[in-house]
């Protein structure tokens, strides 16, 4: 199973991400950056968090016009498996690539904690492995993951079950419509979220939690 991260200048969790895919496929994936215009044949690409460029203008605004991003929705039109975590949810919204909007947390705040979430839809290729409804533990680390779409958007996600992960028991952490934590698209290829499943994926995080979401979207079988 091969897998690529985007890297930009201003991400911080590249490291974490990198780490958790080889740990789950056992092969390190292959890094692209900003510039690159091509993206080799992998099985899955990963968008990390952090700030890229600064979060100036808007988050993932500028990162979501580089060119390699691009290279990005030309992979996913091809039906290649796109994940973005927290800022690489941003990109892929900025990116045109997921609807909606990520605002500023309700709170004005940064949040970092541990949230609760509930598995929305557990007919997706990034969630297979987990059960309908099913809740789980999940860091957050953001200012802006107050996802909002308007009414006709939400009605179409919602109805579409392109909501694939929720705050559950009143963890919202920043205001989300819906208590909505991560969204696919209606090809069901990208998918995008605010917590950081790559930080809860073995013992020594404490719980691993966030393993089977990779190893959905990797095509391994549910860990026993
Ligand atoms: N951890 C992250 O990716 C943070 C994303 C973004 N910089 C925000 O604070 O909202």
């Amino acid at each position: 199973m091969k897998s690529a991260v985007v890297l930009l200048p201003g991400l911080n969790r590249d490291r974490d991400m990198i780490a958790a895919l080889t740990k789950i496929s056992g092969t390190a994936p292959v890094t692209v950056w900003q510039t690159d215009t091509e993206i080799p044949d992998v099985d899955l690409i990963a968008i990390p968090g952090g700030f890229s460029f600064g979060d100036y203008l808007r988050c993932g605004a500028i990162a979501a016009r580089m060119p390699v991003m691009r290279a990005v929705a030309e992979k996913a039109a091809k039906g290649v498996q796109v994940v973005g975590v927290c800022n690489g949810f941003q990109i892929l919204v900025e990116a045109g690539l997921l609807p909606g909007a990520l605002m500023r947390n309700a709170s004005l705040k940064f949040v970092c904690r541990e949230v609760k979430l509930e598995i929305a839809n557990a007919n997706t290729a990034f969630t297979r492995n987990y059960a309908a409804g099913q809740i789980i533990r999940c860091p957050v680390a953001h200012h802006d993951g107050n996802y909002f779409a308007d009414p006709e958007t939400l009605a179409r996600i919602e109805g579409e079950g392109q909501v694939v992960v929720r705050y559950a028991e009143g963890t919202n952490p920043n205001g989300s419509i819906n208590d909505i934590a991560g969204i696919i698209n209606d090809k069901g290829n990208v998918l995008g979220l605010m917590p950081h499943p790559e930080n809860l994926i073995e013992a020594a995080h404490g719980g691993d939690d966030g393993r089977a979401l990779f190893e959905s979207a990797l095509g391994l079988p549910k860990a026993a």
